[in-house]
């Protein structure tokens, strides 16, 4: 499983810490072979700003990936208008998506074995007129499948999300049969080949408070939660639920399960990051490439101060290169 693999790494949002935690990285030997999509000048004018002493190097497909001490390889995206720490620009959003494409279409012509990202700032992207909701949503069109999942994981704990960017209005409409059965097909499929789990065992949450109380506060998990994963399990899914999310994220649950499938954002992801913020990874699930990013956002309060914490990064890369091993591993076993 020692086999080498090249990462794409997006700096993300210009104005954010993507770009010093980029730079981050070049301060010691990497494992891995990662190349920043990002613009060269863009990084270069953060590393003067901290007086990180980088060499900047372009890369093309087939070329060597620098790896050493104070060198990162570098492939040039276009367009970044302005390079000013913790102010964001309009301007800079499409270049910002070009980076995106650039690394997710390298990954699909296997320039890549992954990409990793570093964070975007969703709102200042919808003010130049661009709909975004996130990488999960950009990258589930851009790669043309139907279904993705979010997933955040940290050593001890994985939370995967059965709806992700959406106004909370929205959320119950959107927890169909349908939608359930694809999550947790596909969340079942890459524990499987991802994470070399043979029979992952997942916790279902409910909806509602204490999973609707037996109707009597609200009739979701009646309705749609039950009946789907009494279907999902006759296939053979390790299902348990759906159990009242305040108490799912105890030792009593979690101690016998390899994941949970919260229903909405705000229902996993605080669970999550109040246990491990810094040093978790989102996955997203189901793609025909790899993708792993941080745990956190822009931090614009941070950029330009060389005080983020690379945690998490260093993490997205572990988790991305181990992910791109084993979809190699998974390919090679089935050509057999
Ligand atoms: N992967 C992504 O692209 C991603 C993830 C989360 C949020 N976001 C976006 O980021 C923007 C800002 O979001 P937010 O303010 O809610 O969250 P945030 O994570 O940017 O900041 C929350 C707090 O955590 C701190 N923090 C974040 N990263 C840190 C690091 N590496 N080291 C030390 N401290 C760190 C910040 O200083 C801030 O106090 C939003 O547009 C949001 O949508 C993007
Ligand atoms: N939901 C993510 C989080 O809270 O960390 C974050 O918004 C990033 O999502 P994308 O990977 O879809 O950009």
């Amino acid at each position: 499983m020692n086999e080498s693999v090249i990462l794409a790494l997006t700096a993300g949002e210009p104005a954010g810490i993507g770009p010093e935690l980029c730079l981050q990285l070049a301060q010691e030997d990497r494992g891995v072979g990662v190349v920043v999509v990002a613009s060269k000048a863009l990084l270069q004018a953060r590393a003067d700003q901290l007086k990180l002493d980088v060499a900047l190097s372009d890369w093309a497909p087939g070329q060597p990936v620098a790896t050493g001490k104070r060198q990162l390889s570098v492939l040039h995206v276009d367009g970044c208008a302005s390079y000013h720490a913790g102010v964001l620009d309009a301007q800079n959003s499409a270049y910002v998506l070009d980076t995106l494409t650039v690394a997710a279409r390298g990954c699909l012509a296997g320039d890549f074995d992954g990409m990793v990202t570093a964070p975007v700032h969703k709102g200042i992207i919808n003010d130049a007129g661009i709909a975004f909701s996130g990488h999960t949503e950009f990258l589930q069109e851009l790669c043309g499948v139907e279904r993705v999942v979010m997933m955040l994981a940290t050593e001890e704990l994985r939370v995967a999300l059965v709806t992700t960017h959406l106004p909370l209005k929205d959320v119950s409409a959107a927890i169909t049969s349908e939608r359930l059965s694809q999550v947790s097909r596909i969340l079942d499929a890459d524990l499987k080949t991802f994470f070399g789990i043979e029979q992952p065992r997942i916790l279902v949450a409910g909806l509602n408070p204490h999973a609707g109380e037996g109707g009597h506060l609200g009739r979701e998990e009646i309705e749609v939660i039950e009946p789907a994963l009494e279907k999902l399990r006759s296939e053979g899914l390790s299902l348990i639920g759906p159990l009242p999310a305040d108490t799912l994220f105890t030792p009593h649950w979690l101690d016998q399960a390899d994941a949970a499938l919260a229903m909405y954002h705000d229902q996993g992801l605080p669970v999550l990051k109040f246990q491990g913020f810094g040093r978790a990874v989102n996955i997203t699930l189901g793609l025909p490439i790899v993708r792993t990013s941080v745990d956190h956002g822009t931090a614009l309060d941070l950029a330009g101060t060389g005080k983020a914490d690379a945690g998490s990064l260093h993490t997205a890369i572990r988790v991305g290169a181990s992910m791109a091993r084993c979809g190699k591993a998974a390919i090679k076993e089935n050509q057999l």
